[in-house]
């Protein structure tokens, strides 16, 4: 099971994460109230653990902007949350980036149009999108591929969204209180998640 914690943006972020090993951490570059500068993250990033994986989120971004970051900070993951090219996608790849294809999810069409990604990315989220009251859960029941599922999860309904046997899940405000990273919310996902082997990425 792939844990992703997404939205750090402090040191004590990276120290929660050091101690709890998720599989992976997500810093985003993207307009968001979690934007981090790209010096900020190369601070965090030089003391995460090794074992976490990295991933930079980029949405609405140019293509030569999400590569110089990707370059400069070494992630292991980009993740795309915008309309970019199979070209583009296929560019990354080859310039040894792994990639997380995100897939802001209203309707079927939407789960419909994911599978181009099978066999490009190395993962596809499906995710919700911001502000919208989208129910993902039952949209992501239709999925006949592999996915990890974001939007809306916490420790207290993390349940609903495992019965969707996902690759993985991503959370971000879910374990946070008052906008920021709360070690208890992340501590009890972990520990929601222990039967489901957290650890190396699968797939990946
Ligand atoms: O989280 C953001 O602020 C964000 C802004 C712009 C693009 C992507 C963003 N987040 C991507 C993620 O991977 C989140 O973890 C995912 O959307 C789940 O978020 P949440 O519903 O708050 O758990």
């Amino acid at each position: 099971m792939i844990v992703k914690f997404c939205g750090i943006r402090r040191e004590e972020d990276v120290e929660y994460c050091n101690i709890l090993r998720p599989t992976m951490i997500g810093l985003i570059f993207a307009n968001s109230p979690r934007k981090v500068e790209k010096d900020v993250a190369k601070r965090l990033l030089a003391m995460k653990n090794p074992s976490i994986k990295s991933v930079g989120v980029f949405k609405n971004q140019n293509y030569s902007e999400v590569l110089s970051i990707s370059k400069d900070l070494q992630l292991d993951f980009i993740q795309l949350h915008s309309s970019e090219s199979i070209e583009f996608i296929t560019y990354l790849k080859s310039q040894g980036f792994k990639i997380i294809k995100a897939v802001e999810v209203e309707n079927m069409d939407d789960i419909e149009r994911s599978k181009i990604y099978k066999d490009i990315a190395d993962f596809i989220l499906l995710d919700r999108p911001k502000g919208k009251d989208v129910d993902i859960i039952k949209l992501a029941k239709n999925a006949d591929f592999d996915f990890i599922i974001a939007g809306g999860i916490t420790p207290e309904n993390i349940e609903k969204y495992l019965a969707l046997n996902p690759l993985g899940v991503d959370v971000s405000s879910g374990i946070e209180t008052n906008g920021f990273k709360d070690f208890n919310k992340m501590k009890t996902i972990m520990e929601k998640l222990t039967k489901c082997k957290v650890g190396e990425v699968k797939n990946g």
